[in-house]
């Protein structure tokens, strides 16, 4: 079999060859064994499993009677068999959701603290006031501003999240713009049908220009300007995305700030007459690491060397002349969260002599001559504590079966008191796996099909002895109303339907209109929502009233993880996040979060699946009561919440099986995963380690059936082959598809990993013996 199609189809073509002579005497158990050991290759050490509370797996599953076909469905036990946590002994000492802890990128709260203080204009303070209720600068603000204002050398501006960046590079650049001519009074910023003053106005040049990773964020960038900007003054973007020729109307209309992604703005520097740069002072390369990350260094450099070109060229002709007050040289500003070690690379193609502008010590650090960032100031660069102080994070801890019935579970105990919150963001893997769990909220409950016999075997077989009950058949308590749109309510539990909450999903393979107008809606969504995502919505922005972030896949790095909890606590407000972590290695990721918090694992609050479980599916009086006496509650009461996660999870099974479409959706978000689980970076994969994953218990994730041998999904082309990087599905972010950009595994987008350029080689060896592995004992998945 070639190594291709391993990750794809799980194919074991290249498996031992099976000893097929039948054979005799000894004990069932003896015979069962010396089969097993033969079907492994006679150097290969015994398969490594997933450590398991039991070592009994056969009478897990319940394999339905008829003919050993390849078809045939393992239906497991949810709870049973299921990895211990390593840390569970630790005691859980965090602070609670009702602590307060002072918000670290919130406004300053000084009286004397205010933006005219900073040097900013008085018309310009009086509109963010009036205007938008900005009264206060941040700490990165007042750290920016002043220096902004006055200097004219390269930057890096690194801050927190939603510590208000935007506005400390747009603020000084839009006052220096106003300034080219005398006129700046407070009606001129203010009122909208004051006539233009004679100086400048859209077509006196374009005099700065905002280069954002995706056009999500370049939209943000420009709602911000349109916010600020003077009437006579006017900001446009060209992101792609529509066509080209309005892209070039608006710039022959005349822009004096473009918002940009790269590769757009490259191609137009190639095509468009109309886009004159020769009066370009400042250029915003936001989100920095990211841009590199996303493989945009060859378009940024075209761009420099352009607007470099230009600009030369137009101080000889003496375009700059013409208006005083323009700085000769363009001034580089660079502007991130997080400043990883790409920084150093953007920085050597971007920047001259650039300062550090941070908030916290309100330090400027010097680069030295040839702009490069000292070793200490890497480090420093890489800081930790980077997640706002506010925000109150946590982790669970669930096996792979769980994983699903427990985000079912924490989302419906999340929304049930009414109020409380308003947005979710949960972050998922990739576009695949967001699909799949966007149709499993988005389920009709009257799809639900009857149970099967096998679905009641292995509900006896979980809970042995059970009394025969109706709570077999019952569905779960999870009813769904599909409305029009990107949107759909779900119920939660015994709730009316004015209780309903609205689901969006949002990944880079979804048309553009449909991920506009997703993200508009959940932005202006004032009822209860939650947004299933991808990395595509962790950087830059700004989603208005979020307090919860989930991920349900642990990010791909510490940095995208800072990013992605940083929706959440902005500006000062409260926050909270919480990421799904396996039992065993995973759990060691627990010492990546508690960097982040100033307090250490001490600041983490810990959950488990089956706290979740109890808290949503318990009747109300095992939920609600915590008392000694509910602890010593009978073995009844404890499998009313076991027996109603259970049903969710075989309602769903159920559901998934009995149309096609959907088999193929959960097969190929099930392939989707893993592939994106091998991509994690790798200092951190010591956490993430592919072969420690238990394929079968993750198909339960997936609400599969399937053997892991036997997911087959049509449609999906071959996999990564010996040659490392390659783009291996036609599902890929739009971002990258057809550029062959090379693209780190590990950074990339992975609104597809299967669309990605992934260093998947190694991975699809990973997986090949971990396949193997299963074959030589996998009893759980019947494979003899
Ligand atoms: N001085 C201020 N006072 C109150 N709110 C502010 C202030 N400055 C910015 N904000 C608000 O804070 C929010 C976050 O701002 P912004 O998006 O610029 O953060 P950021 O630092 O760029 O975050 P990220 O790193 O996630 O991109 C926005 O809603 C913005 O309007």
């Amino acid at each position: 079999m070639a190594e291709d199609g391993m990750l794809l189809n799980f194919s074991i073509g290249d498996a031992p060859i099976v000893q097929k002579d039948k054979l005799r005497g000894g004990s069932w158990r003896a015979r069962r064994q010396v089969e097993r050991r033969s079907r492994r290759p006679s150097d290969a050490p015994p398969a490594k499993r997933q450590r398991t509370n039991d070592i009994q797996p056969t009478s897990e599953t319940s394999h339905p009677k008829g003919p050993k076909t390849e078809e045939r469905q393992v239906i497991s036990s949810l709870f049973r068999f299921n990895p211990s946590s390593t840390t569970k002994s630790q005691p859980n000492t965090s602070k609670t959701d009702d602590d307060h802890v002072e918000p670290s990128n919130a406004p300053l709260s000084g009286e004397l603290e205010n933006f005219t203080s900073l040097g900013l204009s008085l018309a310009l303070a009086v509109h963010l006031t009036q205007k938008l209720a900005i009264k206060r600068p941040t700490a990165i603000q007042k750290a920016a501003i002043p220096r902004l204002l006055q200097d004219n050398s390269d930057a890096f501006i690194q801050a927190e999240t939603g510590s208000g960046k935007t506005l400390a590079y747009t603020l000084p650049i839009v006052q220096r713009i106003i300034e080219l001519t005398p006129v700046s009074s407070s009606a001129d910023v203010e009122g909208k049908n004051s006539s233009a003053p004679s100086g400048i106005h859209r077509d006196s040049g374009l005099f700065a220009i905002i280069l954002t990773p995706t056009r999500e964020l370049s939209r943000q960038v420009s709602n911000v300007l349109a916010s600020i900007l003077p009437p006579y003054l006017v900001s446009g973007t060209v992101i792609g995305g529509e066509k080209k020729k309005s892209e070039k109307a608006r710039l022959r209309k005349g822009l004096n700030i473009l918002i940009a992604t790269p590769g757009r703005l490259a191609d137009h520097l190639d095509h468009t007459e109309a886009l004159d740069v020769s009066r370009v002072r400042w250029l915003i390369l936001d989100e920095g690491d990211r841009l590199m990350e996303l493989g945009f260094e060859e378009d940024i450099k075209r761009i420099v060397s352009k607007l470099d070109f230009r600009l030369h060229k137009g101080l000889k002709d003496g375009v700059a002349e013409a208006l005083p007050g323009l700085p000769s040289n363009r001034i580089t500003i660079l502007c991130s969260a997080t400043m990883k070690m790409d920084v150093q690379r953007l920085g050597e193609i971007s920047l001259k002599d650039a300062t550090h502008i941070q908030a916290s010590s309100g330090d400027e650090v010097q680069n030295d001559e040839e702009g490069e960032i000292s070793a200490a100031e890497q480090t420093n660069m890489q800081g930790d504590f980077t997640a706002p102080a506010q925000l109150k994070q946590s982790y669970a801890v669930v096996p792979a079966k769980l994983r699903l019935v427990t985000l079912i579970a924490m989302l419906k105990q999340t929304f049930i008191r009414r109020g409380a919150v308003n947005k979710v963001i949960v972050f998922i893997s990739c576009a695949d796996s967001v699909d799949f769990h966007f149709d499993v909220f988005m389920r009709d409950p009257a799809e639900a099909s009857e149970p099967t016999d096998d679905d009641n075997r292995a509900i006896e077989t979980r809970t042995k002895p059970r009394r025969k009950t109706t709570e077999a058949t019952k569905p779960p308590e999870i009813a769904t109303v599909i409305t029009s749109g990107p949107s759909l309510h779900i119920t939660p539990l015994n709730s009316t339907p004015s209780d309903q909450v609205t689901v969006y999903r949002l990944h880079g393979s979804l048309p553009p209109p449909l991920r506009t107008s997703t993200l508009k809606a959940f932005y202006s969504s004032t009822s209860p929502s939650v947004l299933f995502c991808t990395d595509v919505a962790s950087r830059g922005l700004d989603l208005p009233n979020v307090d919860l972030v989930i991920e349900f896949d642990p990010a791909f790095s510490r940095d995208d993880h800072i990013h992605r909890v940083g929706r959440t606590a902005r500006a000062g407000n409260d926050g909270r996040a919480c990421v799904f972590l396996m039992p065993g290695v995973e759990e060691g990721y627990i010492d990546v979060l508690a960097r982040d918090r100033r307090e250490g694992a001490s600041a983490l609050r810990r959950s488990d699946a089956d706290e979740a479980l109890k808290k949503a599916f318990a009747s109300p009086s095992v939920s609600s009561n915590t008392s000694a006496a509910a602890m010593r509650r009978s073995k009844s009461d404890v499998k009313d919440w076991e027996g109603v996660a259970t049903n969710a999870q075989l309602d769903i099974e159920r559901w998934i099986l009995s149309q096609p479409s959907l088999l193929e959706k959960a097969r190929k978000a099930y392939q989707s995963h893993i592939r994106a689980y091998a991509t994690h970076v790798a200092n951190e994969r010591q956490y993430f380690d592919i072969k420690e994953l238990h394929l079968g218990h993750l198909a339960k994730a997936f609400g599969l059936r399937d053997r892991p041998s036997m997911v087959n999904v049509p449609g999906m082309r071959a996999g990564p082959g010996k040659k490392e990087r390659r783009y291996v599905s036609n599902a890929g972010s739009e971002k990258l598809k057809g550029e062959g950009r090379k693209v780190k595994p590990g950074g990339f987008d992975r609104d597809d990993v299967a669309g990605g350029m992934v260093d998947l080689g190694d991975a699809a060896k990973k997986m090949r013996s971990k396949v193997k592995g299963m074959m030589g004992g996998a009893d759980e998945f019947n494979l003899g």
